[in-house]
């Protein structure tokens, strides 16, 4: 590991460009910000198609910006940013040097809650994106598309934290948010991206 952007450690991973800086947001800013998303925010309990049934996602989603998004086939109209949203935004961008137009937010409630191995690599997708996390601590991995001579990269999302993927990221490395069996309080995780066209 070596430290690059200001604050922010770069992670080992050919191909890539993550950097993670643990404490981006103070204690005390991430528990306002915690309580301030679980209650603002429209959370939504959204389902998905798998084998010819409709399965609750593990988590609660909701999207915000600019523009509408396509998932599983599904074309979502955006929400119009709430302040918080645009006031997070605004910090990100200025450490991250991407801009965004949109946030994707999830909300784990418990450890039973998860994101199975993807890649954010839609066409229409920017290939930066800023990955904030407040609350539960949770286990996130990092697994090489092709190259199974090297080692899954493994990291703790500490309350307050921020991930940035730049660069080829997502083309070369997929990501997960495993679940856990310890007890685990709820985590919002806000990913910022920049959709196109
Ligand atoms: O919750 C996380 O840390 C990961 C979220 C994620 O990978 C996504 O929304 O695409
Ligand atoms: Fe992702």
């Amino acid at each position: 590991m070596k430290t690059d952007k200001q604050g922010f450690i770069q992670l080992d991973m050919p191909e890539a460009e993550v950097y993670y800086a643990p404490n981006f947001f103070s204690k005390d800013e991430s528990n306002l910000y915690l309580q301030q998303l679980t209650e603002e925010v429209a959370w939504q309990q959204e389902e998905i198609k798998m084998f010819g049934k409709q399965l609750p996602l593990p988590r609660l989603t909701a999207w915000y910006g600019d523009k509408g998004y396509t998932y599983s086939g599904l074309y979502n109209a955006p929400q119009p940013w709430l302040p918080i949203l645009l006031e997070l935004k605004k910090r990100i961008e200025a450490a991250s040097g991407d801009r965004y137009n949109s946030v994707l937010l999830n909300y784990y409630r418990h450890g039973q809650d998860s994101m199975g191995w993807h890649a954010d690599d839609e066409k229409s997708l920017g290939p930066g994106i800023a990955s904030v996390s407040f609350g539960g601590e949770r286990g996130f991995a990092f697994r090489h598309r092709k190259r199974k001579d090297l080692p899954t990269v493994k990291l703790t999302l500490q309350h307050g934290s921020l991930l940035l993927m730049q660069g080829t990221t997502q083309q070369h490395w997929h990501h997960q948010l495993p679940k856990t069996s310890r007890p685990i309080a709820p985590r919002i995780n806000l990913t910022f991206r920049t959709i196109m066209g």
